[in-house]
């Protein structure tokens, strides 16, 4: 069974931890101390206050569900520790230097960074822009106003540009742009709406390029606990969980 070290006991970290299956969560971390304090009891794991004294416990992965900030604070010494890390505040590779730098790490360790698909669909193909033309590559986010704790009595586009000004911007709403941005190799712009009518996150991905042309719409549900976060996202580190030691690998 793998172990899980889980940095970042909120939203996601509960989903994860009351789906526990191929996998189990054996130690957590969060800035907060109660709040890991209350997932290690949930779902019997330990809790630590310390992050270097959490990364000497004994698990075989970590899952970062907490923030950018915390991705990169962390992401290196994870590495370095000798564990494979799965960002979810994939946000944090869009600097440059940092994310090369990680990679470098990874290599010279032997690990992988999994990057979960997140609240989007596609992201498996959308890797042929690695190898071909993209022409247009476009995400139009839209959630709802209170999600992003704004107000707005009619559908309000508050971003429209490059999808690193947009994560630097608003680092809790478009760590999808950074995954897609990732995958096709290539900088997608991003337009990031407000809609009082809307009770879902949606995500449109415009793509055309030298294999035809793409329009994928997700529609997402809220997570019960962060409006602004997709139940998706959890379910798909979940999945990638699930699938660590299959050796059937399914999709680009
Ligand atoms: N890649 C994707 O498609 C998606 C990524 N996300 C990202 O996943 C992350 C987790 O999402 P949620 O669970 O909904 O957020 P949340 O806000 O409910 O929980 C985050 C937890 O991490 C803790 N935390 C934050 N910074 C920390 C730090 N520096 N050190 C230790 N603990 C820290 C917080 O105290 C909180 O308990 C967020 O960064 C979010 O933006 C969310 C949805 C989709
Ligand atoms: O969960 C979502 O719909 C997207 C999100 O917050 C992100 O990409 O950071």
């Amino acid at each position: 069974m793998i172990t899980v070290g889980l940095l970042g006991c909120g939203n996601i970290g509960h989903i994860i931890a009351k789906h526990q299956k191929s996998f189990s969560i054996t130690a957590v971390y969060d800035q907060i101390e109660a709040r890991a304090d209350e997932l290690a009891a949930a779902s019997d794991a330990r809790a630590y206050t310390d992050f270097t004294t959490f990364l000497s416990a004994d698990f075989d992965i970590v899952v970062e569900a907490a923030s950018v900030a915390a991705a990169q604070e962390y992401g290196e010494v994870i590495l370095r520790s000798g564990r494979d890390f799965v960002v979810m505040s994939v946000g944090a590779l869009s600097d440059t230097e940092f994310r090369e730098r990680l990679v470098r790490t990874a290599k010279e360790m032997g690990k992988k960074i999994y990057v979960p698909s997140g609240a989007v669909m596609g992201l498996d193909n959308i890797k042929v822009g690695q190898i071909s033309a993209i022409d247009t590559f476009l995400l139009r986010t839209t959630k709802s106003p209170a999600s992003l704790s704004i107000r707005a009595d009619v559908p309000t586009m508050i971003f429209s540009g490059k999808a690193h000004e947009c994560i630097r911007d608003y680092p809790k709403n478009v760590n999808v742009s950074e995954a897609l941005t990732l995958a096709a190799g290539h900088e997608v712009d991003v337009e990031l709406w407000v809609d009082p009518d809307v009770d879902r996150n949606i995500h449109e991905i415009f793509i055309e390029g030298e294999f035809g042309d793409a329009y994928i719409r997700v529609r997402n549900i809220p997570s019960p606990e962060n409006p602004a976060t997709s139940y998706l996202a959890a379910l798909s580190i979940l999945t990638l969980l699930e699938n660590l030691d299959n050796p059937l690998v399914i999709g680009t």
